[in-house]
């Protein structure tokens, strides 16, 4: 799996020392409030598991598993709802925890949906964003890295289905999904 690999952009260390800043602002931001704190399936379980555990501070967890890329390299266009929480958020502050912003299609698909559900407030945390390929507006509040137009797997991103166990981040050699 390491094979295909072309280059390592963030170590598992540089994403744990990520994760303990993001946590410390994300405890901050939230002092005496009890966020829902909603990971976006599949990408988002790992961030999402790190994260909260470097939250000083009460929240709920839920997930919602959503669904565009079906396993390739880019968007199809419409996301898909596989799966929704099961949490009231009416009144709620909810934090979205996503593990990339890419064309920002997942997010405004998702900021939209929890805005109509009445949320009090909604923020997004994201590890990776990805500004130059934005198609649809969607900000994030919490960021890790800031990233290159290339497609990157690990640390719960994939292509195919593959990758999402890799302890770091990387970009894929092309061969990998052009030779598909
Ligand atoms: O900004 P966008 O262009 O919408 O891309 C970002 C989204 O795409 C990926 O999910 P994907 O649809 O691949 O599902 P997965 O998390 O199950 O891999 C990723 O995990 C984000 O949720
Ligand atoms: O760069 C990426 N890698 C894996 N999945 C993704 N989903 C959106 N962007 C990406
Ligand atoms: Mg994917």
């Amino acid at each position: 799996m390491n094979n295909d690999i072309l280059k390592v952009l963030y170590s598992k260390d540089e994403i744990d020392t990520a994760c303990q800043r993001l946590g410390k602002e994300i405890s901050q931001a939230y002092a005496g409030k009890v966020p829902v704190v909603i990971g976006v399936l599949k990408g988002a379980i790992f961030f999402m598991t790190d994260i909260a555990r470097h939250v000083d501070g009460y929240m709920q967890i839920d997930f919602v598993d959503v669904s565009s890329y079906h396993g390739g390299t880019s968007s199809s266009g419409t996301v898909e709802l596989l799966q929704d929480i099961n949490t009231d958020i009416s009144g709620r502050d909810v934090l979205i925890v996503e593990d990339i912003v890419d064309t920002g299609r997942t997010l405004r698909f998702l900021l939209d949906l929890f805005d109509k559900r009445g949320a009090n407030s909604v923020k997004v945390c994201t590890l990776l964003d990805k500004p130059a390929a934005r198609i649809v507006g969607a900000d994030s509040d919490f960021i890790g890295f800031s990233v290159p137009n290339e497609f990157l797997v690990g640390y719960g991103l994939d292509y195919d289905e593959k990758y999402r166990n890799l302890p770091y981040i990387g970009v894929l050699k092309p061969e990998i999904y052009t030779n598909n």
